[in-house]
């Protein structure tokens, strides 16, 4: 077990690059099952979601060639085999399998997934399009088995706007017979890269990106070469990096459009930023100001960078109130920013920050993704080191972090834990 060790207070300048979409890459990954030959991704990020997706698609007889970020995936010797356990639980994406097996063996034995802990997370919306599809769908100790003679195509209506079971229900629909419509579809970037995945394997999509979504489903589908789309939560964190301690910071390697909320929120407060056709350049200003935010679907404020954004606000003058209306519990990071001196409650689903503060070194821990990259933030903020543990959420989204950092300047490394620490965490 090792921890993240930040030598705070220091400006960072240069370039960061922006690795392919952990969102999109944990869809585009199971995708493939739903071909007849092989499928290659490029650009997918080199991140442990990544890495455990290719362990369970080998499980299942898949080959899978992982070099140099490009997988090439061969479905043809796939087999329908039951994943109730194991790998499946170390990620929230695993719900995936489910979609694509029923879609290519029409059943599908799937452990509930794992993933960051923000509260309940149901997929009550999944099993109700697998259902509507055709599937008969039942939870056994912990897995959800599904199976059905045939799938056609169905009117599903989310009663939730969700990025799971819009993909999902996108999988399994794509080789059933007939018309499937997703009305209340959710419009994230991400739902548009696997429909493109997907269209270019043969499928016939149309209005993903919009609320509804139509699909007439294929006998077959083929494979084919696809470059993912960047990581816009991962440019979001360098954003907000840039903004809280940047004399300088060029992120490149992203899609501007998709972080329009996010941009629009640091202008309000102050912040510099260039945005040229890929590119988008941040500098910090001696004084910011608090701002309201809150998060909402696509294209609203992501809930992803909620928790990054938090940081940045202890700087910011006056109170900012940041409301999450999607997962209402995720707060998890403000215990740990307290303990380097932020001034902040959570009452309710909001936390009320007040600031300026200057945040001060301190040991904390990562309870999941977001919660780990706001505390590198706040790291880098605060005087003295900064101590964060907990690094396997943060592995999960962030390719190679410590060398991105270290070469905008910080300083920045990883340390194994002792074995004092390792019972403290335990205990923690
Ligand atoms: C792997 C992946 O892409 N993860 C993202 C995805 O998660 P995920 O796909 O799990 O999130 P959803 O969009 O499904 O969840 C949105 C909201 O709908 C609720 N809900 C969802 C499904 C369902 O069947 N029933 C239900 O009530 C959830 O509890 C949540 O309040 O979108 C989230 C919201 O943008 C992001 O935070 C995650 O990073
Ligand atoms: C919540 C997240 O991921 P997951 O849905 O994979 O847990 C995230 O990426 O912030």
């Amino acid at each position: 077990m090792e921890k993240l060790m930040i030598a705070g207070g220091y400006p960072l300048k240069g370039t960061v690059r922006i690795s392919g979409a952990k969102n999109s890459a944990v869809a585009l990954i199971p995708a493939t099952i739903l071909a007849d030959s092989p499928v290659t991704i490029e650009g997918l990020p080199d991140i442990s979601d990544v890495q455990i997706l290719k362990g369970l698609l080998e499980e299942i007889g898949g080959k899978v060639d992982f070099t140099d970020n490009d997988m090439t995936v061969d479905p043809s010797t796939m087999i329908s085999m039951p994943l109730p356990n194991g790998k499946v639980k170390m990620l929230r994406a695993s719900y995936y399998l489910m979609g694509a097996m029923l879609g290519r063996f029409k059943k599908a034995v799937i452990g509930l997934p794992g993933g960051c802990h923000l509260g309940p997370r149901p997929i009550d919306q999944h099993i109700k399009g697998f259902e509507a599809l055709g599937a008969s769908v039942s939870n056994e100790q912990g897995a959800i088995y599904l199976r059905a003679d045939e799938l056609k195509g169905a009117r599903i209506y989310l009663d939730v706007v969700s990025v799971g079971a819009t993909i999902n229900i996108m999988l399994a629909a794509v080789r059933a017979k007939g018309r499937t419509v997703i009305e209340n579809a959710a419009k994230e970037p991400e739902i548009i890269d696997v429909a493109t995945l997907l269209t270019n394997m043969g499928a016939k999509i149309k209005g993903a990106g919009t609320d509804v979504i139509r699909i007439d489903g294929v006998d077959q589908l083929h494979g084919c070469r696809h470059t993912i789309i960047p990581d816009r939560i991962e440019a979001g964190t360098y954003i907000i990096l840039g903004a809280a301690v940047g004399d300088g910071v060029l992120i490149d390697n992203v899609i501007p459009q998709h972080l329009e909320s996010l941009l629009a929120k640091l202008r309000e407060m102050g912040v510099h930023i260039e945005v040229n056709d890929d590119q988008i350049f941040v500098r910090s200003v001696p004084k910011m100001k608090a701002v309201d935010i809150k998060t909402l679907v696509y294209p609203g404020f992501p809930t992803d960078l909620q928790q990054p954004l938090t940081s940045l606000l202890t700087r910011a003058e006056g109170t900012s109130i940041v409301t999450d209306t999607i997962y209402g519990a995720r707060f998890k990071h403000i215990d740990e920013l307290r303990r380097m001196n932020a001034n902040i409650k959570v009452e309710g689903r909001s936390a009320v920050i007040n600031g300026p503060v200057q945040l001060e070194g301190a040991k904390v821990k990562a309870s999941d993704l977001r919660a780990g990259a706001a505390l590198v933030i706040a790291g880098l903020m605060a005087e003295g080191v900064t101590e964060v543990t907990g690094l396997e959420h943060i592995d999960r989204g962030y390719s190679h972090m410590v060398e991105k950092l270290n070469g905008l300047g910080a300083t920045v490394w990883r340390e194994n834990l002792s074995k004092e620490e390792i019972e403290q965490t335990k205990n923690a």
